[in-house]
């Protein structure tokens, strides 16, 4: 169930809000521009499902969405734990890449196929920390400062869609915020 923290974005940031009220969630969103939408889970789809696959079993929802809003790019992200020697690297380095602050020219539109992440959308004096889980679709629209934490153990597989076929596109803005906000781990930890 998607889950929103609201932060007050100061030197000691407050906690200003905590829900996971579909109705109350919607809502704060809508107030700083970004849209969250809830598609349907398709059972069956393992961790081991490539790109091909998973646009395949999603591929009415994503025509849907690419006719009504114009997408012309359109790939899956995705990072599951394995055995591997390397994985706590792999993990590491995916994480880093989306951790600072920055922006992109585009919007950020993202379905989450399944697993989490949380989405850290730093607007007017706020960050609102929206935890997304398997079925949200959630709208950011181009310009907005925001940062991506998947944790230290990622397990995601999410579709993204571009509106620019050089896909995904980042601008840093070197403000040092995401260090002084909870991190995924935290605020997966303390949900109660
Ligand atoms: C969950 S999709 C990977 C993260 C991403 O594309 C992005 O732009 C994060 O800010
Ligand atoms: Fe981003
Ligand atoms: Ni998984």
């Amino acid at each position: 169930m998607t889950y929103l923290t609201v932060y007050s974005d100061g030197e000691t940031p407050e906690t200003l809000l905590r829900t996971e009220d579909p109705a109350e969630i919607e809502a704060a969103l809508k107030e700083i521009g970004v849209r969250l939408r809830h598609w349907e889970v398709v059972d069956g789809l393992g961790d081991d499902a490539g790109q091909e696959e998973v646009l395949e079993v999603y591929r009415d929802e994503v025509a849907r969405i690419v006719a009504e809003e114009g997408y012309t790019f359109v790939d899956v992200a995705q990072l599951h734990p394995d055995d591997s020697p390397d994985w706590p690297e792999r993990a590491a380095a995916a994480r880093a890449k989306f951790l600072d602050e920055h922006t992109h020219d585009d919007d950020e539109v993202r379905f989450f196929v399944s697993g989490s992440g949380i989405f850290y959308l730093h607007v007017a004096g706020k960050v609102h920390a929206v935890l997304c889980e398997a079925g949200d679709l959630l709208s950011v629209p181009a310009r907005t400062t925001h940062w991506f934490d998947m944790g230290t153990s990622p397990d995601f597989t999410a579709i993204r869609f571009f509106h620019d076929d050089d896909g995904w596109v980042g601008d840093f803005t070197g403000d040092p915020i995401a260090s002084r906000i909870p991190d995924y781990d935290t605020i997966v930890a303390t949900r109660s």
